[in-house]
């Protein structure tokens, strides 16, 4: 795979070489053999399954070149898959230590390809580069300790002949990082640290050299000595946007959740922050939660986009937070365009101002804990799992509408002591999640950026966690826990199609062509943080089976034929 494979992506039909089908990730696809009049006829020619003794959470992406899909599965483990037979042509398992410490499950979400390199990170914070051929290991690096809480789980993206991702671990008081790497031998180029006080270096001629201080100087945001274990985990790694040369990655939350300890804003967490891939500097952040209380991480995808305004276009860029709230940004600057609420219920702030900064609502920040007791526990919206989460929106150049995978919950918090030890959870707070609804929780919305309006929703029992696909046959795709991939009308959000898998669907489908046929593709596999964080959310899909399957899909022959 070359840079400009890479660059082309998003109109290339025949493969899939990045992830979010282009380095914008608007997961977007020109493709319309398989529409709205003919997906009802949509059959699974192979299934594959990711074997194991212990399957969890399947959250990848798969990515597919020259008739080869490479796909990841839980537990650090890589694929590679005959793409018209489903039969494995070699696969890799990274052998986890025992004291590995991610959060949220032991998922991984995809590869990236470059040159005739097959790369993912793992749950030990390594970075491992395998040959596409045989899958043997070409080089191998640690990134990050792993025992100090560093994990991998994003896919890393290679951009400009830079592989770049971002680092894990938000949970465990870890300074955030992005960084940049030589694909082909894994040498490090430059790294970007998240938290406001911390030194960003370039490698020249192999020596580290200072590139400025994230944020200008240490504790402008913080209070004393706290900004050394901030947090900000970009860990859901980023996107890139050509126009303007820009890394756009999120950041996690602060660290520990207990805002009391941390009086400030508390830069650079979860912000938006547009990054020059050269070197790693910052260009302009946006900071969506300032002084977070409540886990509002704020890594959620900023997409580009571009629309119409008054007879100019708008280069802007939206992004779905945790917090509730839907941001339109123009990413030349990283100036608020405009804000509004996507989920039904948000109690944490009354809403923003000209700037896009909260509004608190002081009554809902969970209390400060006293010397021995816990601190005044609130009922507060969204719940700290996000009105979005980490699954991936797609954007439509159709209809210019967003397809939002959302989640409507509450969740009691309230503040504990804590003090910071290497390798251990540094919270201070204690929480439990509640439904809002009986009949659902799960709703995927399609959102119009320019007004905020909903135009139509779809809900669902459990809570969405799987990524969302549109295409030019006006078909939205997107998977629910209960085990179904299904496609909707992207126009009126009819349910056209629906197929069970055997497993919740987490994972975020593709479609590409292969020998003049459109195919779908999605990773099957329920897990996440849902079953592990969920209260009593919990306790409403502990019935949902566990699994580890790709499937892949296409219509039947005479079926294309007939429609055109
Ligand atoms: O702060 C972090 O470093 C971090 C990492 C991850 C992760 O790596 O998946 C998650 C979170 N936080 C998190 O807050 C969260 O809700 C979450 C959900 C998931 C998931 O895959 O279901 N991962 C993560």
């Amino acid at each position: 795979v070359t840079d400009q494979e890479i660059l082309d992506d998003a109109k290339s039909t025949d493969q899939i070489v990045t992830n979010g089908l282009g380095l914008q990730g608007q997961r977007y696809s020109t493709l319309d053999a398989l529409n709205t009049e003919n997906v009802s006829q949509l059959r699974p020619v192979w299934g594959f399954s990711l074997g194991g003794e212990k399957q969890r959470g399947q959250e990848a992406q798969p990515l597919i070149k020259d008739g080869v899909m490479y796909v990841t599965g839980s537990y650090s483990r890589v694929f590679a898959i005959d793409a018209r037979t489903g039969k494995e042509l070699w696969q890799y398992d990274a052998r986890l230590p025992d004291g590995i410490m991610p959060c949220c499950d032991v998922i991984n979400r995809g590869v990236a390809l470059y040159d005739d390199l097959v790369i993912f990170g793992t749950l030990d914070a390594k970075l491992v580069a395998l040959n596409k051929d045989t899958g043997k290991v070409v080089w191998k690096k640690t990134v990050a300790d792993y025992k100090a809480g560093y994990s991998i789980s994003a896919a890393p993206m290679v951009v400009k002949g830079k592989l770049i991702t971002g680092l894990a671990g938000g949970e465990f008081g870890v300074v955030g990082m992005i960084q940049a790497f030589n694909p082909k031998n894994g040498e490090l180029l430059w790294t970007r640290p998240t938290v406001e006080g911390h030194m960003g270096y370039v490698m020249k001629d192999g020596k580290k050299v200072e590139n400025g201080i994230s944020g200008g100087e240490a504790g402008k945001t913080w209070p004393g000595d706290l900004w050394k274990t901030g947090g900000a985990a970009p860990w859901l790694g980023g996107y890139y946007d050509p126009d303007t040369d820009s890394l756009l990655f999120g950041t996690g939350n602060p660290s520990p959740w207990n805002s009391h300890l941390r009086p400030g804003d508390n830069l650079y967490s979860s912000s938006r922050l547009a990054l020059d891939p050269d070197d790693g500097s910052i260009k302009w952040h946006f900071q969506s939660t300032p002084h977070d209380g409540w886990d509002y991480d704020g890594v959620n995808e900023l997409i580009s986009f571009d629309y119409q305004d008054g007879g100019k276009t708008i280069k802007a860029a939206g992004t779905a937070d945790r917090n509730g709230f839907f941001y339109v940004l123009d990413r030349t600057n990283g100036k608020f365009i405009r804000g509004f609420p996507f989920v039904d219920k948000i109690t944490w702030a009354k809403g923003l101002d000209k700037d896009g900064r909260p509004i608190y609502d002081d009554a809902n920040r969970p209390g400060a804990p006293g010397d021995a007791d816990k601190g005044k526990s609130v009922t507060v919206a969204p719940s700290f799992l996000g009105g979005k989460n980490w699954m991936p929106m797609a954007y439509s150049q159709d209809t210019g509408l967003f397809y939002v995978p959302s989640n409507e919950w509450a969740m009691d918090i309230w503040n504990e002591g804590v003090a910071y030890k290497k390798g251990a959870a540094y919270l201070g707070a204690g929480f439990t999640i509640h439904p809002l609804n009986e009949e659902y929780i799960g709703v995927l919305r399609a959102i119009d950026p320019k007004t905020g309006k909903e135009v139509w929703r779809y809900k669902n029992y459990a809570p969405l966690w799987g990524g969302v696909l549109a295409t030019k046959g006006n078909l939205v795709f997107t998977g629910n826990p209960e085990g179904f991939l299904m496609a909707f009308n992207a126009k009126t959000g009819e349910k056209v199609y629906e197929f069970n898998t055997g497993s919740g669907v987490i994972g975020s489908p593709v479609t590409w062509e292969m020998d003049g046929e459109q195919y779908v593709s999605v990773l099957s596999g329920w897990g996440g943080a849902v079953p592990l964080w969920g209260g009593e959310v919990a306790k409403r899909i502990k019935d949902f089976n566990q699994g580890g399957m790709v499937w892949t899909f296409k219509l039947p022959k005479e079926q294309v034929v007939a429609k055109r």
